[in-house]
């Protein structure tokens, strides 16, 4: 048992918890003040680089798409009525025929080669009976090509600013002829507090191994940002100091896992209050969760203090930590469905706080997971998503969160 006395925590007042606030207020909450604040700093990064960024800038084409009238089918360029002589054959990225095409004449064609001047329409190659010099068949005016600029005019916007930059936007930004983007990204830095937190190996009796880590990477990047480090923090007030004085001078966001509670070695409030830290969100009504604060720092960068059990980090994420980084990163926090689902099992509401469980959907509802408690991941590794129980289960269909992906 350590029987040394309690070191003194900060020469300043300890700040205590105040009355936690809702889950819906403290979500509103962490999202107005990272949209209120100015935003990130902008980077210029190579397309492979870009996933999971976030576009700064309306993303403008570059060129017309398609750059000409092109053909929408393996086939025949044909002009004026059939039967039509065939001239030749164009291929993708071939020359635009310097000679149009005339009335009877055809030029054998694959999609996306251009369609010669002259061009009525494009007779797919399944619709067209070819004998040795001529071809035949029915068409339409117009059919089968596409015209220049159809499917994005040069100068058009592509995607707005506030774009989440996904696979299928970098297909779309590569496309349009760009090499770079203009993105942001917040950084965040993450201190794992605990003298008996491990980050490797098999911990031994006693000891636990940082289940929160792993989490992080896939959890901040799929809200917009990138996790830049993990430093581990002993439970010493003053080793969390200087941790976080580094972390703030070098993140947009800081995460402390762990010590966010009332306990000895709970040194968060009282180290955020020695840096006169402004607390926006201090606990939160919520099952799990409920110790999870929010602060910022009068030179800027914003913490977030996410409680030790991981499985109550996991959805206290989704009540601070991720909608601060979508926030601040200009795009739509990832979580909300839009979906309320009848919910199934063990879904009993809290008297006073709201209940986020995971759940397995199934059919038009969803059924609670097992092995759901704040030091449990069974449940939420397994789960499709979170249902949000409010407070006494006002209205019987719950809203689902998606969980990081
Ligand atoms: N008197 C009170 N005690 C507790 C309260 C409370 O309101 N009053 N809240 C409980 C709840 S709920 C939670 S959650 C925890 C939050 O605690 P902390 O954020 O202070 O975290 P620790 O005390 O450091 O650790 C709690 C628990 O989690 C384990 N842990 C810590 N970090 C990790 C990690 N990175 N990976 C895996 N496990 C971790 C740690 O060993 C402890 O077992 O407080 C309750 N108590
Ligand atoms: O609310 Mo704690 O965050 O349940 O485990």
């Amino acid at each position: 048992m350590d029987t040394t006395p309690p070191a003194p925590v900060s020469t300043r007042p300890s700040p205590r918890r105040r009355a936690p606030q809702t889950w819906p207020r403290a979500r509103a909450a962490a999202r107005e003040l990272a949209t209120a604040r100015p935003r990130g700093a902008v980077t210029e990064v190579a397309l492979g680089e870009a996933l999971g960024s976030t576009l700064a800038v309306d993303l403008v084409a570059r060129v017309a798409v398609p750059s000409l009238d092109t053909a929408a089918m393996d086939g025949y360029a044909v002009a004026g009525s059939g039967p039509w002589r065939v001239l030749g054959r164009l291929l993708a990225g071939a020359e635009p025929r310097d000679a149009a095409l005339s009335c009877g004449q055809a030029v054998e064609i694959a999609t996306g080669a251009p369609v010669p001047a002259g061009t009525l329409a494009v007779l797919a190659h399944e619709e067209a009976e070819r004998n040795a010099h001529t071809v035949s068949g029915r068409v339409r005016p117009g059919r089968h090509i596409r015209r220049r600029g159809e499917t994005t005019p040069l100068g058009s916007v592509a995607a707005p600013a506030g774009s989440p930059v996904t696979p299928a936007l970098l297909a779309l930004a590569a496309g349009l002829g760009h090499d770079t983007l203009r993105v942001r990204r917040p950084a965040v830095h993450a201190l794992v507090t605990g003298d008996e937190v491990r980050l490797h190996g098999t911990p031994a009796p006693g000891q636990v191994r940082d289940a929160i880590g792993p989490m992080l990477p896939g959890t901040v990047s799929w809200a917009g940002g990138v996790l830049t480090a993990i430093t581990h923090v002993g439970d010493d007030p003053a080793e969390l100091t200087a941790a976080l004085e580094r972390a703030v001078g070098e993140a947009d966001i800081v995460a402390v896992c762990g010590a966010s509670s009332a306990g000895p070695a709970d040194h968060l409030r009282a180290v955020l209050g020695g840096f006169g830290a402004g607390f926006v969100v201090d606990g939160v009504a919520c099952r799990p969760g409920h110790p999870q604060l929010l602060a910022a720092l009068p030179e800027g960068p914003l913490v977030v203090g996410l409680p030790g059990n991981p499985g109550a980090a996991l959805v206290a994420a989704l009540t601070l930590l991720v909608p601060v980084i979508a926030g601040l990163a200009g795009r739509p926090d990832p979580a909300p469905t839009g979906r309320r689902v009848r919910l199934a099992g063990d879904v009993r509401p809290h008297p006073v706080d709201t209940r986020l469980i995971g759940v397995r959907l199934c059919g038009e509802g969803a059924l609670a997971v097992e092995h759901v408690g704040p030091a449990d991941l069974r449940g939420v590794a397994v789960a499709d998503a979170i249902a949000v129980v409010p407070p006494q289960g006002s209205g019987d269909l719950a809203e689902l969160l998606r969980l990081p992906r």
